[in-house]
């Protein structure tokens, strides 16, 4: 439809220069030819406008060369203007799928859940903005080197034919430009709106995908282990980006990350075999005929996913019931990959899949909802220490009957053990261990 346009578009120009041909985009072109009927039944302003196209057609006499001149301009602006819409919609189409848009956007989304996880009480929203624009950019350029590699293998796939690459509706040379710009474009971003921590960790991460994970994808099968840490460095990237450093805690996102990545990539290269087979791909799927180490894998994975939450608990990032939560949720997949491991059927596998779909979003979600700020991870450090040293000092006042009876006259300020437990967010699990600051 694109090259129609353009087509047109040259014998438009092609008329404008020669003035004897001027009929030719007038005659052609729907819009003008709609003006000149509605002319007739139309009040004032169409009768007008439509007129002077008119007044083309049907004088002859010099004095209406003016006329024609202006009319056929119009009629050129309106082509213009389409043409220009026409290449928007063309380019920005390319661009998005170019990009994997929807996949760029889920990067963008563990980014920035991985910043205002790193963020302290405080979030800087404009911070926010710029790491997910940056990382947005990053990871679209990540993509599109990732498709200029594989044009020929994609074209052999029912799932990647009709990309823009394969179906010839962008150049290599267009693609690699603008995969150019956007990774330079967005890299600069987090330099000097973030940090260069997190400009390098997106600038890597870019290498690793596009330059290391691409290739292995046609030599051996532990690219999925690969393309699992590309997929587990954006949140990294993100709280990078807000505490300019890279922590222990900062780890727990990246590491649900990396777990999940194996199921739902093993669900999908199990589901689309014939079709990687097709693409010239070394899936692991593919050498397990029987399914049975794939979904094995699948399962294990699933179940490195049921700590999670008690970690990010234990360590201070999340209140109690995220606990509770990313257990259920890490259950709940456990159970389809168990099933697929038992009947590795394409309905089993597909399950696993559309579990792997649910659980990111609802564990990404449950994290940020249960969040815990610096300044409520203060409060529970003090009551901590209030506790220790309450507990202390019953040990050392055991039998004393004058401390007894202060201890009975509420003892200062101390509180018995029973607050504490109202104070826990969770009374029957571990009290959460903090390292001392
Ligand atoms: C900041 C930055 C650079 C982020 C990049 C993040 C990114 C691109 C993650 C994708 C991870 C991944 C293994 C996708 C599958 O690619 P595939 O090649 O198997 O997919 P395909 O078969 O659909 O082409």
């Amino acid at each position: 439809m694109w090259r129609n346009t353009v087509g047109f578009s040259s014998k438009l120009l092609a008329a404008s220069k020669s003035s004897s041909s001027l009929r030719l985009p007038l005659l052609h072109h729907g819009a003008v030819t709609r003006s000149t009927s509605t002319a007739a039944g139309s009040g004032p302003e169409s009768t007008e406008a439509a007129g002077s196209v008119k007044l083309g057609f049907s004088s002859g006499s010099p004095g209406s060369s003016a006329v024609d001149l202006s009319s056929f301009a119009a009629a050129a602006s309106v082509l213009k203007s389409r043409d220009v819409v026409d290449f928007a919609k063309h380019y920005g189409r390319c661009y998005w799928e170019l990009s994997k848009a929807r996949l760029s956007m889920l990067v963008v989304a563990t980014s920035g859940a991985g910043y205002v996880l790193g963020s302290g009480s405080a979030i800087d929203y404009m911070g926010l903005c710029c790491t997910c624009a940056g990382t947005m950019m990053v990871a679209a350029s990540a993509n599109t080197l990732n498709q200029v590699f594989e044009v020929k293998n994609d074209a052999k796939m029912n799932r990647t034919k009709r990309r823009p690459l394969p179906s010839g509706r962008i150049s290599i040379p267009h693609a690699v430009t603008w995969a150019a710009s956007s990774g330079i474009v967005g890299t600069a971003l987090l330099a000097s709106k973030a940090n260069m921590l997190a400009a390098g960790l997106g600038a890597s991460n870019l290498v690793l995908y596009a330059f290391v994970y691409t290739p292995l994808k046609q030599i051996h099968p532990i690219n999925t282990w690969v393309g699992a840490i590309v997929g587990a460095i954006p949140p990294l990237l993100g709280w990078a980006a807000a505490s300019g450093q890279v922590s222990l805690n900062g780890l727990l996102l990246p590491a649900a990350l990396y777990f999940w990545q194996i199921p739902h990539f093993m669900a999908l290269a199990y589901l689309c075999r014939k079709d990687y087979a097709d693409g010239g791909f070394k899936m692991f799927s593919l050498a397990d005929a029987s399914g049975q180490r794939t979904a094995a894998v699948a399962l294990r994975n699933c179940l490195y996913l049921l700590p999670l939450g008690y970690l990010a608990y234990d360590w201070g990032l999340t209140s109690g019931w995220f606990c509770l939560e990313s257990t259920l949720l890490a259950l709940a997949i456990s159970c389809t990959a168990v099933s697929f491991y038992l009947n590795r059927t394409t309905k089993d596998a597909r399950r696993m899949f559309h579990a792997s779909l649910l659980y990111l979003p609802v564990f990404m979600s449950g994290l940020l909802v249960h969040r815990v700020t610096e300044s409520e991870q203060q409060m529970t450090i003090e009551n901590s220490i209030k506790i220790v040293e309450m507990s202390s000092s019953l040990e050392s006042t055991e039998g004393s009957q004058e401390n007894r009876k202060k201890q009975s006259v509420g003892g200062g300020q101390r509180r018995p053990p029973v607050s504490y437990a109202s104070v826990a967010p969770f009374p029957f699990l571990p009290a959460p261990s903090y390292a001392t600051p």
